[in-house]
This record gives C-alpha cells, structure tokens and sequence, in this order.
C-alpha cells in the first residue's frame, strides 16, 4: 500500500509559525462553516540530539485551521509546558515522556542529583492529545493531573492547572463526555491513602467562572485487582448511566511509585497484561444516589481505547467499542521505530499486535436468577448476546460491526451534540491500515454499510462530525480531516468531507508539513 513511506514525514519535527498561513482553496467551503478546528499533537520529537522513542511522547503541539467567508487560514504553536520549557533551556529531555526516560542533568553535582532522587520525578505536563472546553476557556490535556489553559485565539499557553488540588484522582482521560446542559464528566485512576485503588468518575458543573473549581468525584468504582488498576482511555455514557471497561492492560502501581527511582524507567514500564481477567464491563447510574450494577458482565480480552457510543433501548444498555483483540497491550507497537520504518519493516513489526475490530457489546439491565444459562439479549436488530452463568456473571458476545484483516477503523467520531447517549446510525473513524492512518471511513452501525475516502499519498486524521445548521438528518453535515501528502507542492491540507456521501467538497493546501495529530475539537 505505501511503499513509498511517506507516512515518516508525519512523525518528523516541525517548527512552529509565527504567523497564521493561508490556505489556497479548491472546491467551495459551505458558507455556513465558520470557526476554528483545534487539534493536539506530537511537533518536535528530539530534543538537541536525545530523539523521543514513542508516538506519545513528542511535545505538544496546538494546531489551529480558521474557517471564515469561505477562507482558511493555519496556524501552530508549542505549548509552553514544563516539558517544553525546560526542554528548551537545557537542550535535553528533562521531563521523562511516556516511552522516553529523562536522564539526570551530568551537569549537576551529586548533592543536587541526589535531592532530585528523593523527591521524585516529575510528572509530565506535554498535553499533546486533546484540546476541549471546560466553560468559556480551553485546555490541551494528556491523560495526568496536569492540563494546560491555552487562548484558542492566539494558541499562547496561558497556565498550568494541577487537577490533584480540587480533585482526589492521578489523572483524567483525554475523552470527557458533556451533558446537554454543558456539565462534564470524566474518569480518572486514584490511588488513595493507605493503597485503595478506585476509578473516579468527576463532574464538572457548567459554570461561567473557572468551573473547574467547582468539579467533584460523584462515583467511585473499586478495582478489581489490588494494586493494579486497568489503563482507561475513555468511557461511556447513556441518559442515565455511566459504563467503564475494566480492560486487562494494567498499570503495576508498585513498579509506578517506584519508577523514579530507576534509571531509564518510563511510564510504559509501569504497564503490564492481565492474561486472565478477561474484559469486565460496570454500569452506575448517573444519578448521584445511583448505585453499581450488582451483577459482574465478562467477555474475553480486548484492549480499548476510544468508545465510539453507548445508549440505552428497550431495557438494555448498548456499548459500541473499538476495540484490539487480546491482552497484549497495543501501545508496545507503537514506538517511532516501528511507526517509521519501510513499508515492509512497519507490517513486520505490526504482526503481532492485537488485531482491530469495531463491536457491538448488549448488557440486560432487568436480570432475574431464573434465566440461568439463557441468552438474556432479545433486541431485535442485534446478535449480541448475554448469557447469565450460575456465579451470577453475566458473559457477553459481541456482534461485529466492522473487522478487516488489519485495517483498523480508530479515532471514531459521531453526531456528538445531537446523538451522544442516543440511538444512532453512523459513525466516523480513521482507517489504519497496520497503524498507518491512510483513510476515512464511515460506518452505518445499523447495516454494517461503509463509505471510504482514500487518496494515494495522504495521511489523514480523526475525521470531525460537525452538523450543519438546522439539519434533521443524523449526517447532515461536514467531515474536518487534517490531510498530510508529503509529495505534493502544498503538502499539507484541510480536508472537507460531505458526511452523508464522504464525497470532498473542498480542501486548504498548506505550504507546510503538518505532523500527526490525535485528538480535538471544532469551536464554532
Ligand atoms: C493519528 C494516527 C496515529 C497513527 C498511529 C497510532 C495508531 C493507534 C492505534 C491504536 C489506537 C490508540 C489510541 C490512543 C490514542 C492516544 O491519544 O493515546 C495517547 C495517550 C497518552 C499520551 C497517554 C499518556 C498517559 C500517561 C502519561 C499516564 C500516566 C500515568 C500512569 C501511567 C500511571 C499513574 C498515573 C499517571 C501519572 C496518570
Ligand atoms: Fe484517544
């Protein structure tokens, strides 16, 4: 498919600019279209001459596409973290990245070095996966206690924000979920006194002023393993329930607090794989007063990052995931070696890594003793079922709702404002194709019908849903897609989908790479 590997340049250090770009426009931007496309990324992967091992680590890099009267123009800077700061000052990696270790300053004499050992490393602020809105303000974030405020104007990084001081949680994922009323929730891993282990759900009510102020834990799960919670990359969320996958990916919490003390350690060193847990599913209401399902739902072992959608219908809770088959964690396959490689070298590193595929898991939400060993699912149009075993467990089989040899379908997006927490009908995602991001594809999870939008030479990114106005269609509306084509005289682009046919109804060449970018938002 790509024996040209011109994926590398997306994974190559850029600088940032000093002034918006504009964008030489072919086809016809739809005149209602107008705001800002924000997104987070990796921009600088070495640091004098220390490279960055993993696709997680590289320095954060805002990224900005304004639509205005049919014009675009781009824009990028560097969030001013501490990761970045002191990166600079020093010319070296100061701050250890997710997959790259910092090492002590050689400089430093052995009284300084040894009070460093003592008090810890620090956490990394390099908030390079999302940028959203919490209130009037917006936030990079990774998935630490630390976020970033950056003007969405001027992309100046405008303060750091430590969760730790209103919160009682390590950290929070990059995938809030938000209410129509504008409250947000999200999870995060907390490691409490005396090693309890729980997974915090936290509201943040809408609130005109600093609303993070007023954020409170409104659930608490246990882990089911001591000392080793599970990796949570997002979580799910209906009207009226919260639904967190309890994945066999583990972070060893002993090899966490003792990582800074050796030599070398990253944060991919604290993960290990459960082989024998399986995947556990929790439901809690949302109520304040809501409770934990009583009943334990199993199925067998897959890692999860991204929940395309979840809502409930006739009495059940429906759970759309994208998921990677098996225990062994998808992360260990991505470090920049293997991402960067020839063609040939990429598949052979990708070989043993879980296999993609997007599914559809049914939780009965009315469970009675009698129905022992009866597949409790009788939605008409699923073949997801749920069998109650005498233990009370409840194992779930999913209906597959999208698998290709390989070919992933990650990065989902959906009608966010209108169909979040409902039943729906499409979604959005990038295609990989042995981790190389080389398509846009959208699913009817309904029928399994797909659509594809695919060039030779181009790297595209998280495909974003935005309505148009007044639409009563789930799919009326644009795709926004950041466009990489290394070869072309303009090598970069913003690509603008028809979301209903995911036909190109326009694109804004840039005279500039534009590197990976993960996650983000429209601010209209
Ligand atoms: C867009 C094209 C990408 C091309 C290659 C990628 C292919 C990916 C296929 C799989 C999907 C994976 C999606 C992952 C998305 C993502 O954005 O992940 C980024 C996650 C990061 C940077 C996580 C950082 C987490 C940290 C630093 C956690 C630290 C912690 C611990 C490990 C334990 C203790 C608590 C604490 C400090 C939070
Ligand atoms: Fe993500």
């Amino acid at each position: 498919f790509h024996p040209a590997a011109g994926y590398r340049k997306i994974f190559e250090s850029v600088e940032e600019l000093t002034e918006p770009i504009p964008a030489k426009i072919t086809g016809v931007v739809p005149s209602w279209l107008g705001g800002s496309l924000l997104r987070m990324g990796p921009g600088l992967f070495e640091v004098g001459d220390e490279p960055f091992h993993h696709m997680f680590d590289g320095l954060a890099l805002v990224h900005k596409f304004d639509l205005k009267n049919g014009q675009v123009t781009y824009y990028r800077k560097f969030i001013r973290s501490d990761s970045y700061v002191r990166a600079m000052t020093e010319n070296r990696v100061v701050i250890t990245e997710f997959g790259t270790a910092a090492y002590p300053d050689p400089c430093k004499n052995i009284f300084s070095r040894f009070f460093t050992y003592f008090r810890g490393a620090e956490v990394t602020d390099n908030c390079l996966v999302n940028i959203y809105p919490i209130g009037e303000d917006f936030y990079a974030v990774t998935e630490t206690n630390y976020i970033t405020k950056v003007d969405p104007d001027s992309l100046e990084t405008l303060k750091k924000v430590d969760l730790c001081k209103y919160l009682s949680v390590n950290g929070l994922t990059a995938h809030p979920h938000t209410d129509t009323d504008g409250t947000i929730y999200n999870i995060g891993n907390c490691f409490g006194k005396n090693m309890s282990l729980a997974y915090n759900i936290v509201k943040i009510p809408p609130a005109h002023k600093d609303p993070i102020e007023k954020s409170q834990v409104v659930v608490q799960l246990p882990s089911s393993e001591r000392l080793k919670p599970s990796y949570i990359h997002s979580f799910g969320m209906t009207d009226n329930y919260f639904v967190f996958v309890e994945q066999p990916v583990k972070i060893n919490l002993l090899k966490f607090l003792t990582l800074w003390n050796i030599r070398g350690a990253t944060y991919m060193d604290c993960f290990e794989s459960n082989d024998s847990m399986g995947t556990l599913f929790h439901l809690t209401t949302k109520d304040p007063a809501g409770y934990l399902s009583s009943h334990k739902f199993r199925t067998s072992a897959f890692n999860l990052f991204h929940h395309i959608n979840a809502y409930e219908d006739e009495g059940y809770v429906i759970v759309d995931l994208c998921t990677w088959k098996g225990h062994d964690f998808v992360y260990n396959y991505l470090y920049l070696a293997n991402l960067k490689g020839e063609w040939e070298e990429v598949k052979r590193a990708a070989l043993r890594a879980p296999q993609p595929e997007v599914r559809r898991y049914v939780l009965p939400l009315d469970i009675h003793r009698e129905d022992q060993g009866k597949n409790l699912v009788s939605l008409s149009y699923t073949t997801a079922t749920a069998v109650l075993h005498s233990d009370g467990t409840i194992w779930l089989e999913p209906e597959v709702l999208f698998s290709g040899p390989r070919q992933a379908f990650e990065f989902p997006q959906i009608n966010y404002s209108q169909y979040r927490g409902k039943k729906y009908s499409f979604a959005y995602g990038l295609g990989l194709t042995h981790f190389i991001p080389d398509r846009i594809v959208k699913l009817n999870v309904q029928t399994k019908e797909t659509w594809v939008w695919q060039e030779e030479e181009c790297y595209p990114s998280e495909p974003l849903f935005v309505p148009t106005p007044g639409a009563t269609e789930e799919d009326d509306g644009v795709l926004l897609s950041v466009v990489v084509k290394p070869g072309a005289e303009r090598p970069s682009f913003l690509l603008i989908l028809d979301a209903m046919k995911l036909t190109e109804l326009a694109r804004a060449d840039v005279n500039t790479i534009i590197p990976v970018t993960l996650h983000g938002t429209y601010k209209p």
